[in-house]
Parts: C-alpha cells; structure tokens; sequence
C-alpha cells in the first residue's frame, strides 16, 4: 500500500494535539500537533534550540507536557499509569539515543543487550532468545561471533548498530530517534542511514525522527515539519519542503547547507 493509500485508508497510529511545555517562562515548545499514519517516517528539524529534543522526549513519555494529548492508536497515552508508560515503551514503543551509550547496558554482552529487551517482554526460552540476538547482529551488520563481546569494545558506529537492533527486536509499532547519525563520522553516518533506510522500508516502521541534518531526513522522511523557537513553521512532504519551502526560516535553513 502507498503512502498516500494508508493516508486515506488507516487511521493515524500517532496522532499529537496543542502539545505544549515550557520551562520557567522559557518555550521548549508550544502548541505542535501532527498526525503519523502506520508507515510513516516524520522528521522533525530545526536550528539549536527550536524545541526539537523537547517534543520528542514529551512524545516519548520522558517528561510530561504542560498541555496537549498525545494519542497512539486512539489511546490517550498522557492518561497511562506509570506501569501501562513503561510496557508501552518496552514493546510497542522505542527510542533510539543520540548516543549510544544513553540506550545500550554498556556492562552487559551484545547478545545480552538485545536479549534483555526481548525479556522484558516475556521471552523466557534461552535458546530462541539467542538465537532472535544473533538474527540481528546480522540484520545490523555486526559479525555474529562478537555476540559475547561488551559494547565498550565496539567502535562507535558498531554500538549505534548495537541500539537499533535492542531497540527493534521486539517488533515496536513507533520507534523515536534523536539524531541517531549524529557524532559518528562521516563515512559511519552514511553507512548507518544505509541501514536504516533499509530497516525502515523492509520492516514498514513508523518513525518520528529528530535532526538537524537535512540530508538525513531528506533520505528516510516522508514528510518533514520545521521548528523554531518551539513552534511548528512549516509542514509537508520532504521534497516539497526541501525543494520549495514557503516560510523564511525554512529558506534559510535549506539555503544555508545548500552553501556549505
Ligand atoms: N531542562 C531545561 N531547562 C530549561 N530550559 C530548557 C531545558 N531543556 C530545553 N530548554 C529550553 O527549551 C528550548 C528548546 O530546547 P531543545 O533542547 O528542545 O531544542 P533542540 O532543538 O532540541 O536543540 P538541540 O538541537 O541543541 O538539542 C531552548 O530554549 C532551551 O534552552
């Protein structure tokens, strides 16, 4: 089914209303709403500041918005119990850190790591188990033999991987991503937004994802909504945006690497 079919079809899995929070008298961000149907990859860009971090970690659950309803699959989320949060955001739900280290268990193996979350979602057979994290190391192009092996003894690049596949084996239904390329090197980052490109189309994964890096979402996002200074300027689909953006900071924001 395309894009614009599951549009027309499905209803939003994700769907966020006047979401609101500030800090003090300071805006992180003000009045954001958006729908993501099943299949889709949104991503969220803007300058330093313009509020990107503090509306994916209120989507996310990790602080709680002054105003707004969040809604997943018709279920107003804002609602949940602390217990009915953290199943959400063992299974159905991921998040995958800008740093790696924020989201791997940095003392426990590869394998244990992806094991774990696959655990805490009622996996009680040793064998299978192993067997889902050698799958995918595969999947996330770590050589399986280093399945026993720490993340501190991977390179950087290596424990990004690591992440996405602890964060993915459960089958979540809406993944969130804080810029999951950033600080890696060049040719990492490349290699990395190969990959996810390619989970995100063979796996169908529906994905907010938040950068500051137009090349990133200009590769993985169907529809992109612009920031600044916490409110929502601009919302379309990628190439619309990107090849003709209405609003001036927009123009200003694609100009501005089209000189680099
Ligand atoms: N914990 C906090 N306490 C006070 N103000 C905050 C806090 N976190 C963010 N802010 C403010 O909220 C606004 C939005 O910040 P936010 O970090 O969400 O922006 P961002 O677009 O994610 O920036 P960056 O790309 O640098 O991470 C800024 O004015 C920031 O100073």
């Amino acid at each position: 089914m395309t894009l614009m079919q599951n549009a027309i079809t499905a209803a939003p899995l994700l769907s966020v209303h006047g979401l609101t929070k500030r800090y003090g008298p300071r805006i992180g961000c003000a009045d954001v709403g958006f729908d993501l149907y099943p299949g889709e990859v949104l991503g969220i860009v803007g300058e330093s500041g313009s509020g990107k971090s503090t509306l994916l970690s209120c989507l996310a659950g990790h602080q709680r918005p002054d105003q707004g309803r969040i809604l997943f699959d018709g279920a107003d989320v804002l609602g949940y119990s602390e217990a009915e949060r953290r199943r959400l955001l063992r299974g159905d739900w991921a998040y995958v850190h800008q740093n790696p280290r924020d989201g791997l268990r940095m003392g426990v193996s590869a394998g244990g790591n992806i094991g774990e979350r696959l655990m805490a979602v009622g996996a009680r057979n040793y064998a299978a188990i192993r067997k889902s994290a050698t799958d995918w190391l595969g999947r996330v192009e770590i050589a399986t033999d280093r399945i026993d092996d720490r993340p501190s003894a991977f390179s950087g690049g290596m424990q990004q991987r690591l992440q996405i596949a602890r964060n993915l084996v459960t089958g979540p239904r809406l993944v969130f991503m804080d810029e999951p390329t950033g600080g890696l090197d060049v040719s990492v980052q490349a290699r990395l937004l190969d990959l996810l490109r390619g989970l995100v189309r063979d796996l169908g994964l529906s994905v907010v994802i938040v950068t500051h890096d137009l090349a990133v979402v200009r590769l993985l996002a169907d529809r992109l909504m612009v920031m600044k200074s916490g409110r929502v300027v601009e919302c379309g689909l990628t190439d619309q945006v990107l090849d003709d953006p209405q609003h001036a900071y927009t123009q200003l924001l694609v100009s501005s690497v089209l000189q680099v």
